[in-house]
C-alpha cells in the first residue's frame, strides 16, 4: 500500500514512522523545515530551544511517545527532571507586582497567603452548589467564572492558559482545551463533586507496551516530572529522520502546492513533482492545507481553525541571576497593561546540562504576544526583532531584578501561527472537517496534527499513530 505523508514536523515524522512500522510504502513530503516547530540551536556553549523544550511522561499519549523513543534507541539520550527539582516544584505567576508560587504541593499552595489565591478556598467550597450548565460548549472564561468566580478566571486560569495556548480564555473552548473539567461538570454536576467521586471510581488501565523492556523503560521515565534530551529536542526529530531513511521511507524536502481528490487516488503536486497515492495522512497545519486544496467549502472549514503568533526571545545571562528557582513564571491577561510578555521559562533551572561551558550561565526564554501579538506589536511580518529583544530584556530585568550588563547572548524568533487555537465550537468544526474529507476522499485522506486534537508533542505523536493505524487497515 502506498501512502503519502504531508508535513515534516513531529506529526508528519511520527506518522511516517508508524506507517513504515506497519510495512506501508511511505513517501514523506517535509517542506523545507524538518522538525517543524521543534528547533534546537547550539550557540557558543549553550543549547537553546525556539519551540517545545520538554515533554511530560504522564498519560497514554506520553507512554506512546516513550515507546517510540525506546524503539529509536534514544534511552541514553534522555535528561529527566526528578519531582524534587525546583523546576518540577515551582511555577510562578506574576500577579499584583509579586511572584505567586503555584507550587506542585497543593497543601503548601492553598495555605499560603498569596494575592492570586484570594478567595480560592471559599470558591472551591461553594462550587458544588452552583447549577450545572446544559451548554454544549462555552469559553474557558465563562465556564470558570460560572463555577469558581471571575477572579480565578481572570488571573490564575488566564495565566495557565497563556502557558499552554498563549491564548485568550474568552475565546478558547472549555470542551476542547480543558476537557476533564468540562466532563466533570457534565457527569457529576460540579468539578469538586467530580474530583471526589473519581477518587472512588476504577481507573481505566493505562497504555502498556507489549515489549517488557520498553515497558520497563516507560516505568523508569514516568518517575520524572518532565524530560528532554542531552542535546535538545532535535535529538528526537533527527533520530526519526535517520530511522525513516533506514526503513526505506522516501523523503521529499519540498512543499506541497496542490492537492487533488479523484475517485481512484489522490494527487499531490510538490514544487517539482506530481505524486499519486492511494492514501494520504496530512500532518500540516489546517490553515496551510487550506491554501493547497481547491474545494472552497473545505478551504473555508480548514481556515476556521485559528492560530496565534508567539515572539520567542532566548536570553543567556552570566552567572546565576535567579533568586527563586522554578520552571518559570506566567503573566495573566489581567496584567497585560503592566507587562508586555506572557511568560518566561527558566531553561537553565530545568536543564543545566544544556550549558556546556565552564562558567555558570542562566538561560531563559521569554514568550511574547500570543493572542495579543498583533495588538501589542503589530504585523508579525513587520515587527523588528530588536524591538522584541528590548522589551523582553527590559521586562525580565525589571521583574527579576537582573542587572542589564550581565546579558551574554540573545536569539529572537517570531513563530508565526505556531499554536493552534481551539475556539468555542472547535469539536464540531473538527468533526465537520473529518466528515467533509470522508466524502471527498472516501476515507483515503485523513488530517492529523496540532490543529485538531491536542497541541502537545505527545498528543501529536499519539494522534499520528492512530491515523497510521487507520490508514494501514
Ligand atoms: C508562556 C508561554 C508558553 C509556555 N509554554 C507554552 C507557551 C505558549 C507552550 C506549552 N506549554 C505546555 C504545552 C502543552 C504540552 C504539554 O507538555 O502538556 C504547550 C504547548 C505545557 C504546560 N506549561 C505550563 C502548564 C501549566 C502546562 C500544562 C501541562 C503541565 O501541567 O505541565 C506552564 C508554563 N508554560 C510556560 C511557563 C513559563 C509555564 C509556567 C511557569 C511557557
Amino acid at each position: 500500500m502506498k501512502v503519502v505523508v504531508l508535513g515534516g514536523g513531529i506529526s508528519g515524522l511520527s506518522a511516517a514512522y508508524f506507517l513504515a512500522q506497519r510495512k506501508a510504502n511511505v513517501t514523506l513530503i517535509t517542506g523545507n523545515k524538518l522538525g517543524g516547530w521543534i528547533q534546537t540551536i547550539r550557540r557558543n556553549n549553550e543549547f537553546i530551544e525556539t519551540g517545545p523544550r520538554s515533554l511530560r511522561p504522564v498519560g497514554d499519549a506520553a507512554y506512546v511517545t516513550l515507546e517510540m523513543i525506546h524503539q529509536l534507541g534514544l534511552e541514553k539520550e534522555i535528561l529527566g527532571i526528578p519531582a524534587s527539582s525546583p523546576a518540577a516544584q515551582n511555577r510562578f505567576v506574576y500577579y499584583d507586582g509579586v511572584m505567586n508560587n503555584l507550587s506542585s504541593n497543593p497543601v503548601a499552595m492553598l495555605t499560603s497567603n498569596q494575592p492570586i489565591l484570594k478567595g480560592f478556598i471559599p470558591a472551591l467550597l461553594t462550587e458544588a452548589l452552583k447549577p450545572k450548565s446544559t451548554a454544549m460548549d462555552e469559553s474557558i472564561h465563562s465556564f470558570v467564572s460560572r463555577r469558581l468566580g471571575s477572579f480565578i478566571a481572570d488571573n490564575m486560569v488566564s495565566a495557565v492558559i497563556h502557558g499552554i495556548y498563549a491564548g485568550d480564555t474568552k475565546k478558547l473552548s472549555i470542551r476542547s482545551t480543558m476537557n476533564f473539567l468540562y466532563n466533570l461538570e457534565k457527569q457529576y454536576g460540579s468539578i469538586t463533586k467530580g474530583i471526589i467521586a473519581s477518587m472512588f471510581t476504577k481507573k481505566r488501565e493505562p497504555y502498556r507496551s507489549t515489549n517488557p523492556e520498553t515497558q520497563q523503560f516507560i516505568e523508569r521515565i514516568k518517575q520524572f516530572k518532565i524530560y528532554s534530551f542531552k542535546k535538545g529536542m532535535n535529538v528526537l526529530t533527527d533520530a526519526l529522520e535517520s530511522k525513516l531513511k533506514s526503513m526505506g521511507v522516501q523523503i521529499v524536502p519540498e512543499k506541497c502546492i496542490d492537492v487533488q481528490f479523484s475517485a481512484s487516488s489522490i494527487k499531490i503536486q510538490t514544487e517539482s513533482r506530481l505524486i499519486e497515492s492511494d492514501k494520504v495522512i496530512c500532518a500540516i497545519p489546517s490553515r496551510e492545507l487550506a491554501k493547497v486544496v481547491s474545494d472552497s467549502t473545505l478551504k473555508e472549514k480548514l481556515d476556521s481553525i485559528g492560530s496565534v503568533t508567539v515572539g520567542v526571545v532566548n536570553l543567556v545571562y552570566k552567572g546565576d541571576v535567579l533568586k527563586a528557582k522554578g520552571f518559570g513564571f506566567l503573566v495573566p491577561q489581567s496584567e497585560a497593561g503592566k507587562l508586555d510578555i506572557i511568560g518566561v521559562v527558566y531553561d537553565s533551572c530545568a536543564f543545566p546540562e544544556h550549558s556546556l561551558g565552564q562558567e555558570k550561565t542562566t538561560r531563559m526564554t521569554v514568550m511574547m504576544g500570543g493572542h495579543a501579538f498583533e495588538s501589542k506589536f503589530g504585523n508579525p511580518d513587520l515587527v523588528k526583532k530588536e524591538d522584541l529583544l528590548a522589551i523582553a530584556k527590559q521586562s525580565v530585568e525589571q521583574v527579576l531584578g537582573i542587572s542589564s550588563g550581565s546579558l551574554l547572548d540573545s536569539f529572537v524568533s517570531i513563530q508565526k501561527n505556531c499554536i493552534p487555537q481551539y475556539y468555542v465550537g472547535h469539536e464540531d468544526r473538527v468533526q465537520d472537517i473529518h466528515n467533509h474529507l470522508k466524502k471527498l476522499s472516501n476515507d483515503r485522506f485523513v488530517v492529523t496534527g496540532a490543529s485538531f486534537n491536542g497541541v502537545s508533542v505527545n498528543d501529536c505523536i499519539y494522534n499520528s499513530r492512530s491515523a497510521a493505524t487507520k490508514m494501514s487497515q
